[in-house]
């Protein structure tokens, strides 16, 4: 029989944040937040702080081979966000390991981190459009992101959503950060997702969070509309209660509340 309460495993394809807010640690964290087990395949490593990114380290497209035939092998992966991957060669491996896993894909297309950083090659545009997008549930590229895909250095977040259909995406959110106007079009629909701009400083990790969550919303089997709306209410939450104490840059996002964590702070359960 199902064990309904089990938590459902989401698997995380990106890369490592050694300064812990972004990247495959954000994923496991906003995962964690939804009551997902993460498993992750890392494409790369940066060093990393909430300054900015100062070294980064691409993983062998066969290692990354080799983490994902191991989670397969073990797992009932239940949806898969794929993240920051570098390269033409990491996008078109990560498509063939996926085609044949028919569960949600939420593809976010990172290339610039919150505090500047570049994050991935020019290649990886056509491998992205032409390999990751026919396999994907929702992409989720920030305005910034999303003129780099379409070529479109002008429009704002609702043209380039529509932009992205035409591209071959099936549904994309276009996110807009502090200037608070996120773009939902699935082809169908779209859709302004109103929410708070929040000016907490503490923005490390919102894209990756938002990502993630929807990942793990998706996971527990909530339509995609309502897993992005709840994704943005939660990510946005995470910047509200961001850790303004923590680093001396852009400040992490706080998907788990964690200072009421704190031992003598945690409520009895
Ligand atoms: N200043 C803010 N106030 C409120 N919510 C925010 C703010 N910044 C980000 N968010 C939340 O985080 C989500 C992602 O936002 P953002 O555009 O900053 O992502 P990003 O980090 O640029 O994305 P990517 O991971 O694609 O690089 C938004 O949909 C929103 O929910
Ligand atoms: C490894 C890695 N992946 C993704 C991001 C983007 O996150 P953000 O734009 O929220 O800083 C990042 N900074 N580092």
């Amino acid at each position: 029989m199902p064990d309904n309460a089990a938590p459902p495993v989401c698997l995380t394809i990106g890369t490592s944040d050694s300064g812990g807010g972004a990247g495959i640690q954000g994923d496991i964290k906003a995962l964690a937040s939804v009551g997902c087990f993460t498993a992750t395949v890392l494409a790369g490593l940066t060093a990393q702080n909430t300054t900015g990114v100062l070294s980064r380290h691409p993983v062998p497209v066969d290692f990354l081979r080799a983490q994902f035939d191991a989670v397969r092998a073990d797992f009932d992966i239940r949806a898969v966000k794929v993240g920051t991957t570098w390269s033409a060669a990491h996008l078109l491996a990560i498509a063939e390991l996926l085609a044949d896993l028919a569960v949600p894909v939420v593809v976010d297309p990172v290339m610039v981190s919150a505090a500047g950083g570049a994050l991935g090659g020019r290649d990886a545009r056509a491998a992205l459009i032409e390999a990751l997008l026919p396999l994907a549930d929702v992409l989720t590229p920030n305005v910034a992101e999303a003129r780099l895909l379409t070529g479109d250095e002008t429009s704002g977040p609702g043209e380039l959503a529509q932009r992205l259909i035409g591209l071959g995406a099936p549904a994309v959110v276009v996110t807009s950060g502090g200037d608070g106007e996120d773009w939902f079009a699935d082809g169908l629909t779209a859709l302004r997702l109103d929410r708070p701009a929040h000016r907490t400083g503490a923005e490390h990790g919102a894209g990756c969070a938002h990502s993630a969550l929807i990942t793990g919303l998706r996971a527990h089997g909530l339509p995609l509309s309502q897993a992005v709306l709840e994704a943005t209410a939660l990510a946005s939450g995470a910047v509200r209660d961001g850790l303004t104490s923590i680093g001396r840059g852009v400040h992490p996002v706080d998907v788990l509340g964690l200072p009421a964590r704190a031992p003598g702070r945690a409520t009895a359960v």
